[in-house]
Formats: structure tokens, C-alpha cells, sequence
């Protein structure tokens, strides 16, 4: 649901306008540290379309330093998580420094910056509005909560914003539904990318070889399975030329790369065989810095102790491969073997799951009370001398485009991002993958501090 994020310092009235729009008289009151959601965001009742109304104010209060660190913490949480932010400012007291210092934040969310005047309960008040302007957000739009005056014109305007985001949203999901899913099936060379990609076709499309290398390009290739579009991007190695020999698998990798990039989720094709390689753990590393949900794909499981209880080596295989790629946690695998055509339905199985599980996406209120949760049963031990790590607030920031499988952000304010330990932050994913079942996608954080600038 859209939400729309009310912005201001303190005392320009943003509790009035946030009772308003939701439809309730008595003011609520933010005396509790750690604010979740809950106590401050409620479905708008004002507008024609459905959309969630967030009052910042008092998110930023335990950072007790001053409002000013206070406002712009606020400032910043709504520009990361709101679709549409109200910025509220006060027609009796006119324009003040801290309005200007706001702006100065905003600004770079201009587009989704609606500039609104409070208490402009009468005509004097209509007089200090165009000084409003000078923020560079227009004239804004003046209205009274207190007097229940311009309401209409907020709730059309608010309208009026959700519906281009919708629009938006429409068309980026028809573009999925005409693209269908991009797989990119990866791998080193002769791991049995070109096999898998036949066998999930089940023709032979694809010329596959002995060498290793032999593969002419990456292709796309575009298919329908179970009346579902999909798209498979085929990195396969580069034609092997004898002067080119020691650069085969730095081209490849190269190629994977790309592939990775425009996937919605990869197919890590393991020899397991041949076992993890050295390669194979550099490609992997792509898949995780690009943030991409993956199967990994245990393929030439036939000639893997092929004499063995099925179960058995699956087991030890298992550990191998998770010992191997640990940092690929998140990936659940399948052992197949392409060239027989055994198991290739397993893959599919996987991607429907993943793609299914990963529409849930966490509501801020339930991520809050579960990190909120998370740190006091075990709470982030303090350095000699240095403070303890506070969580103001998290949000999931969902990347921005409409995707297949959607891959969420958690974003964190914190009160000093520096006091976050990696172990810490383990934590929290451990905690965050337990309660919420979305295998094959990656848990990953963005850690943000009012000292710091955002780098993770
Ligand atoms: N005259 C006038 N007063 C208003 C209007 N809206 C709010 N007020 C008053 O302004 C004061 C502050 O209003 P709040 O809604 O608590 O302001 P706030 O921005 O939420 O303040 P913080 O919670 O401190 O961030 C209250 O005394 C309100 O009655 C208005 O439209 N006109
Ligand atoms: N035994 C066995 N061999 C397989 C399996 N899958 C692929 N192979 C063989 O492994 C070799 C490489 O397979 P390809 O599909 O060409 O591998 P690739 O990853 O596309 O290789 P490049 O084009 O070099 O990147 C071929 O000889 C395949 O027949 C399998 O499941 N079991």
C-alpha cells in the first residue's frame, strides 16, 4: 500500500493533519522510545484511494539530542520509505531555519515532495505563504487541520499521486508479464550450463561439447512453461582458440556477470563432480553482491559416488557445497544431472517457491517488533567507552523498479551506524530469515546513521 509520510518540525502541526486524514480526533502521543509503525502510521480515511498515513514526528526522539538531529533523522526515514512525503509547515510563524534546513534534505526527493502549509486559518495568514516558495517545493498547499480548511484539495492531491504510482506499477508489471522471469543459468565453463538450459528446453537448441568453452555466445532465449513466460539467459563460456586459452575463464566470468545483472534469479551450475572451485566461489561472490535471489544447481550428480545411497551423498555433497559457498547461505540447491534430463523439474520447483514466498513482503510494523525483539533478548554488547548501538526504526525498501522476485532492503537508522558489528548484523538476518520463510533471496541491510552518510 502507498504510504504517504508527514514531515515537519515540531509544533507545525503534523499530529492535527495526521488525525485528520485518518479520521480520528484525540492525539496520539509518541512518549515511547522506539516507535514502531504501528503507533504512528494508520490507513487514510480522507482519500479515495487506499493508502497509509505515517507521522514521523518522534521517530528520531532517542537520539535526545536536540530536534534538530530529531527532524532530520524523521526527514531522512520518510525519503527512503515514503511513496509520497507532506512536508508541513506553519503559516503563523512563516518560514524558519529549520523549514530551510529540511528543504536543503529534501531536495533530492523533490518529486515526491508535496509542500503544505499549515494554519492558514484565515487571510492573514494567506500573506507569509508565498515566502514558502523560496524552498523551491512551489507555493504549497495551505490548509487548517485545526479548522478542517483545504482538506479536499490534500486528499485529491494525495489521490492524484497514488494514481500515477499505480500507473507505474501497471505498467512495470505488464513489462514482467510480457519478459516473463530472466534465469540466468552461470557457471565455469563445462559445469553443464548448456546441458541444463537443453534440458529444461528439452531440445537442442544449444550445441553441446566435450571442450570446455565451446559454447558460441550467451544467448536469450525466451520460453513458456506451465503457460508461464520465462526467459533464460545462457552465459556460456567463449569459443575456445588456443592463443586464448589462459583468458577462458576470465571472459567467462566477465559474461557471468552481465548475465547476473539482468537476471531476476540465477541458476549457480556447480560440477559437483569436480567439486567447488576457486571460480566457482568468484561467481557465486557476483550473485551476492548483486543482491540476486539463486538456486545453486548441483549438476553431473550422476557421477557423483554414483554407487552410493542417494540420500547419503546428497548429504555429503550438501556439506561440501555449503562449506564451500557459506556465504551463499540464503541459495537452497538441487542436485541434478542435465545430460540425463534427471531432476530438472526440482529446479523449477525451486524458482516457483522462491518466486511465491518472496511476495510476502515484511510489513515495517512486524519488522520493527521482531528487531525490537531480536535486541533485547540479546542485546548489541557496548565497546569500553562507546555507547550502545540503538535501533530508531527499520523499513523494507523494496528495489524500486517492480521486479519478479522482489529482493527487499532492510534499512536501519540507527543512532551511530559505527557501533554496528558485523556479528551483530548476522544476527539480525538470522533473526529476520527465520520469522519470514523467503528462501533463495538475500537478506541484506542498509545501516543508516545521522553522522554518516549511507554506505551500505
Ligand atoms: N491555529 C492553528 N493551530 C493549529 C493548526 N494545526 C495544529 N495547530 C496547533 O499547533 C500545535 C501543534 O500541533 P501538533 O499537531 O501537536 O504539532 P506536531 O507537528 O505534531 O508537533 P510535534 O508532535 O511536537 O512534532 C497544537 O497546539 C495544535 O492545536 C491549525 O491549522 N491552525
Ligand atoms: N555425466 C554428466 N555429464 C554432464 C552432465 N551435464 C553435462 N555434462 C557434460 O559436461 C560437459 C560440458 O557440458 P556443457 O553443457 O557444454 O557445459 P557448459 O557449462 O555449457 O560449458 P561451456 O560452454 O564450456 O561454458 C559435456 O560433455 C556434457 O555432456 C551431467 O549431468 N552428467
Amino acid at each position: 500500500m502507498p504510504e504517504i509520510a508527514i514531515v515537519g518540525r515540531p509544533n507545525v502541526g503534523k499530529s492535527a493533519l495526521f488525525n485528520r486524514l485518518v479520521g480520528r480526533r484525540i492525539a496520539i502521543v509518541h512518549d515511547m522510545p522506539g516507535v514502531t509503525r504501528d503507533r504512528i502510521a494508520a490507513p487514510s480515511q480522507l482519500t479515495k484511494t487506499a493508502c497509509t498515513i505515517v507521522d514521523t514526528g518522534g521517530i528520531g526522539a532517542m537520539l535526545d539530542d536536540g530536534f534538530g538531529a530529531q527532524v532530520t533523522t524523521e526527514a531522512d526515514i520518510a525519503m527512503s520509505t515514503a511513496d509520497l512525503i507532506l512536508f508541513v509547515v506553519d503559516a503563523q510563524d512563516g518560514l524558519t531555519t529549520i523549514d530551510q534546513s529540511l528543504a536543503q534534505r529534501m531536495r533530492k526527493a523533490k518529486g515526491k515532495v508535496q509542500l503544505i502549509v499549515n494554519k492558514a486559518d484565515n487571510a492573514e495568514a494567506d500573506a507569509v505563504i508565498g515566502d514558502f516558495a523560496r524552498m523551491g517545493f512551489g507555493a504549497g498547499l495551505p490548509v487548517s487541520a485545526a479548522h478542517g480548511k483545504g482538506m479536499q484539495q490534500l486528499a485529491d492531491t494525495i489521490d492524484g499521486h497514488v494514481a500515477h504510482l499505480e500507473q507505474e506499477r501497471e505498467d512495470a508489471e505488464e513489462k514482467v508479464s510480457r519478459e516473463g522471469l530472466k534465469i540466468a543459468i552461470i557457471g565455469r565453463p563445462n559445469a553443464g550450463k548448456s546441458s541444463l538450459t537443453n534440458a529444461i528446453l528439452k531440445d537442442d537448441r544449444t550445441i553441446v561439447s566435450e571442450v570446455a568453452g565451446t559454447t558460441r555466445d550467451s544467448i536469450d532465449i525466451p520460453y513458456e512453461r506451465l503457460g508461464e513466460q520465462h526467459t533464460i539467459i545462457d552465459t556460456a563460456g567463449i569459443r575456445r582458440r588456443t592463443k586464448m586459452d589462459s583468458s577462458v575463464e576470465v571472459f567467462s566470468s566477465m559474461r557471468a556477470e552481465r548475465s547476473i545483472r539482468r537476471a531476476d534469479i540465477c541458476l549457480l551450475v556447480i560440477d559437483v563432480a569436480a567439486g567447488v572451485t576457486a571460480q566457482d566461489r568468484k561467481i557465486a561472490r557476483m550473485v551476492l553482491a548483486e543482491k540476486k535471489p539463486c538456486v545453486i544447481v548441483l549438476n553431473k550428480f550422476d557421477l557423483y559416488h554414483p554407487d552410493g545411497n542417494r540420500s547419503a551423498r546428497l548429504e555429503e555433497a550438501e556439506e561440501h557445497v555449503r562449506k564451500e559457498l557459506f556465504f551463499l547461505a540464503y541459495a537452497p540447491f538441487v542436485a541434478v544431472s542435465a545430460k540425463n534430463r534427471q531432476s530438472v523439474g526440482l529446479v523449477f520447483e525451486q524458482i516457483t517457491y522462491i518466486r511465491k514466498q518472496a511476495q510476502n513482503v515484511i510489513g515495517t510494523g512486524q519488522l520493527n517488533r521482531l528487531l525490537q525483539d531480536s535486541m533485547q533478548k540479546y542485546p548489541p554488547q557496548a565497546k569500553k567507552g562507546q555507547k550502545r548501538m540503538k535501533l530508531l526504526y527499520a523499513t523494507t525498501a523494496v528495489n524500486d523498479h517492480y521486479t519478479a522476485i522482489p529482493v527487499p532492503t532492510y534499512v536501519l537508522f540507527v543512532n551511530d551506524k559505527r557501533l554496528l558489528a558485523e556479528s551483530y548484523e548476522q544476527y539480525l538476518a538470522n533473526r529476520i530469515r527465520e520469522h519470514f520463510d523467503t528462501p533463495g533471496v538475500p537478506v541484506t541491510f542498509s545501516v543508516r546513521s545521522r553522522n554518516n552518510k549511507p554506505s551500505r
